[in-house]
């Protein structure tokens, strides 16, 4: 079985986590373009959903699944994203895709936040995969120099401009033994925008797409 499959095996498993007729928070990706196309098969059933970026949408709205302005909704109960790495408390390394700021705001608006992944991405340790952060353009040298400062390596994701107009650094070399502390600490630069960091925020439940089948595992 190769990853894709493992990413679709996990997508899957999500729509028993999408119990009432409401509105769905919908992340990003390569595993998430795999819930949409499963959520699809449920459109007559939910209201709808809320979209992380313009890629989602996009494919929501060519299958059909009505999509919602955050604004326009309470508070979402079941948001399912995918990720770059989660470690044992389901803390994660989000924004691969450079979608980290709407995902983060879906998330803190949703009651449950159910990760898929395919199984190469659970980590001990999260900092392998190199963490996204999105800057104001005109704060990224400014923002990229208090990274190194940190002790992390950031590279400009070239000819990147996200939903939101910003910028991605890409932060190499970072052995993230306290996930909270440094979100926090990002977050404090000015100029930055969001990190890609989900530890204040971490997932409620994990379905992990491997060859033994899809593993739920709740944080320890
Ligand atoms: O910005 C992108 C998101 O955070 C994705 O959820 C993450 O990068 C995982 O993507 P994929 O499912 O394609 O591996």
């Amino acid at each position: 079985m190769n990853a894709d499959e493992m990413k679709k095996q996990a997508a899957w498993a999500a729509l028993e986590y999408i119990k009432g007729d409401g509105i769905v928070g919908v992340g990003t990706g390569s595993t998430v373009n795999h819930f949409i196309d499963a959520l699809a098969t449920i459109k007559g059933r939910i209201e709808g959903a809320v979209s992380s970026s313009e890629a989602s949408t996009k494919k929501m709205q060519e299958l059909g699944i009505k999509v919602f302005d955050l604004n326009e909704c309470n508070e979402i109960e079941v948001y399912v994203d995918g990720a770059d790495e989660a470690n044992s408390l389901l803390e994660l390394v989000k924004g691969g895709g450079g979608a980290l700021t709407r995902e983060k705001i879906i998330a803190a608006a949703s009651k449950q936040f159910v990760c898929i992944v395919d199984a190469t991405k659970q980590v001990d340790i999260l900092g392998k995969f190199p963490l996204p952060v999105e800057v104001i353009p005109m704060a990224r040298s400014y923002v990229a120099r208090e990274i190194v400062k940190l002790g992390g390596q950031p590279v400009y994701r070239e000819g990147v401009i996200t939903d939101n107009g910003n910028v991605i650094l890409d932060v190499h070399g970072m052995d993230i033994m306290e996930p909270i502390k440094l979100e926090k600490t990002l977050n404090d630069i000015v100029g930055v925008v969001t990190n890609g960091l989900f530890a204040m925020r971490p997932a409620d439940v994990l379905l992990v797409g491997s060859e033994d089948g899809t593993q739920t595992v709740h944080a320890k």
